[in-house]
């Protein structure tokens, strides 16, 4: 019998091309849709961009944003991390899409020093964060509260002033001299007591607070792979690294911990004699449980830390910023010193009173901001959701480098850049560095931005006042000015074979109340 398929596979054929379509429309239909990531350098298998990575971040960041544009996205590892290196790109990341943007990466070394992570600066964001970023900018940083220790901060400088002018005709070390003034007025702040007078407590080793804090600051610049590739965290626990941060925490915790007993016995209110210090107001929210939620202990030493962590280098990398850039520009220096001698007579301390009339002394520290943030890479942030930026589609869970360096860098926001030139900000151009102004950065912006600008600010240029008011600088015979940047988070100037020391000369005290106004 002859049996043939031609006509069932005819019946079936309809069937089958409507299946066909069926699949491709389905397909077409449920297919995730395609992706749009912004431009990316090529990575390497494994490390991704990590090669293109030198020594100074914010520079090989530059430099490849200048090939792939001011939002790029890179691999460091396995790990999508995207780069913002214009104002637009800024303004979109921490104004536009700020919320999705106000969360901070996981940092396996900084959750082990801050009590995992119960501070403000390495907390997740959320209801936690939240509480401790309000109790930070209205309780412990408020301009009232910055107010308050103002006697502490005109102290500190004039005893700074009275150690320059005692050496004589002596060489003097003013990184040293800045570094003891502004760990002595934040730790007078946060404890009440000298950075030196704390110099010997704590740390079970017998090692005092200083030379613990200098390690933490190292530890936390560490680049710990752990964090990118999680399959790798074994390499910080073999080398020891992880290892060491415990050890340290321990020995900061003892020491934190002998502060808040010490505190706790006293309960000092606002007014009275000696004022009351951080640790004294956080104990106060504590008893009085002034935000709703119970503060914990944890909480309490972790904040006391990031004030530390996050306030004492970056004040004082930018006043030896200013004084290498008045250095290296006399004009400036001559200008400023006209303006600062002109209203504060020779034989006066210069106050924070007189301050506001001094508009050429707050452009110097802007352009000094803007050349060299002493954070050059803005603290990581994180994506939480999958969001739309600049119509490129970025992950959640993406990380997030906003390059204030670069910023401060763009030609299309400053006239010749590269330029020191304070001017620029007289004239009625307004811009601030209070996170308005996407342009100048310094300070971040948006939720995340920093709470302690008002105090950085008072100190620094309190600081440069005083020091061109009473001091004409020059460096010591046979030293050449040489300006570069001194590790990755930490750009100094240097002016010797020291790296991060500033000897200078003082050629005269200088006390001439009758400079003329034209001299501005
Ligand atoms: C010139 C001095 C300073 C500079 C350049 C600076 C810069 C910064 C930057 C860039 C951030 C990250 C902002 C962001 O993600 O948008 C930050 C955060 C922070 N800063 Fe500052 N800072 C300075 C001084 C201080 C001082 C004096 C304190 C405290 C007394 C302080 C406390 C903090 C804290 C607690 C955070 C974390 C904020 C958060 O994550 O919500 N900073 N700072």
């Amino acid at each position: 019998m002859h049996f043939s398929l031609y006509p069932f596979i005819f019946s079936l054929l309809p069937l089958f091309l409507f299946l066909v379509f069926l699949r491709k429309w389905l397909s077409i239909t449920t297919r995730p849709p395609r992706k749009n990531p912004p431009p990316s350098p090529r990575k390497l298998p494994l490390i991704g961009n990590l090669h293109q990575i030198g020594p100074f971040p914010h520079r090989s960041l530059h430099s490849l944003s200048q090939a792939h544009g001011p939002l790029m996205l890179l691999h460091f590892a396995a790990a999508p991390v995207l780069v913002a290196s214009s104002t637009a790109a800024a303004r979109d990341i921490m104004k536009t899409h700020d919320l999705i943007f106000s969360n901070r990466p996981k940092s396996t070394i900084a959750e082990k020093i801050s009590y995992g992570a119960k501070d403000v600066l390495f907390s997740p964001y959320g209801e936690y964060w939240r509480q401790m970023k309000s109790i930070c900018v209205l309780q412990v940083l408020s301009n009232k509260r910055v107010q308050s220790f103002r006697d502490v901060r005109e102290e500190e400088m004039a005893l700074i002033i009275e150690k320059i002018s005692d050496s004589g005709s002596e060489v003097v070390n003013l990184s040293k001299l800045i570094v003891e003034l502004t760990a002595n007025v934040v730790c007078r702040a946060a404890f009440g007591l000298k950075y030196d007078g704390v110099g010997g407590r704590g740390g079970g080793a017998g090692r005092g607070f200083k030379e613990v804090l200098g390690e933490v600051m190292e530890l936390i610049g560490v680049f710990d792979i752990g964090d990118f590739v999680p399959w790798l965290k074994w390499v910080n626990r073999v080398n020891g690294v992880y290892g060491r941060v415990e050890r340290l925490a321990k020995e900061l915790d003892e020491f934190l911990e002998g502060v808040v007993e010490e505190h706790e016995g006293r309960e000092r209110k606002v007014g009275e004699e000696g004022g009351q210090d951080f640790v004294d107001v956080l104990l106060e929210i504590q008893r009085e449980n002034v935000v709703g939620i119970p503060l914990q202990r944890d909480s309490i030493k972790a904040l006391i830390l990031d004030i530390f962590a996050a306030g004492t280098d970056t004040t004082s990398t930018i006043i030896e910023w200013v004084m290498t850039e008045l250095l290296k520009h006399p004009q400036a220096m001559k200008k400023l010193q006209a303006e600062v001698r002109l209203i504060v007579h020779s034989n006066q301390p210069v106050t924070e009173d007189d301050l506001d009339q001094m508009p050429y002394l707050k452009a110097v520290i802007k352009e000094t901001l803007r050349l060299h943030p002493p954070i050059p890479i803005i603290v990581p942030r994180e994506s939480t959701k999958d969001v739309q930026v600049k119509g490129y589609d970025i992950a959640a869970g993406t990380r997030v480098l906003v390059n204030a360096w670069a910023i401060g860098q763009d030609s299309a926001s400053w006239d010749e850049p590269e330029e020191f030139r304070p001017e620029r900000f007289l004239n009625g151009r307004s811009i601030d560095f209070r996170g308005h102004d996407f342009e100048l950065i310094p300070f971040g912006a948006g939720r995340r931005g920093c709470p302690g600008i008002q105090f950085a600010a008072v100190v620094d240029e309190l600081a440069v006042a005083n020091l061109v008011h009473k001091f004409d600088f020059a460096l010591p015979d046979g030293v050449e000015l040489d300006v570069h940047e001194f590790r990755a988070y930490r750009s100094r100037a240097i002016t010797s074979a020291d790296p991060c020391v500033m000897p200078l000369r003082k050629t005269s005290t200088t006390c001439s109340g009758d400079v003329p106004k034209s001299g501005i």
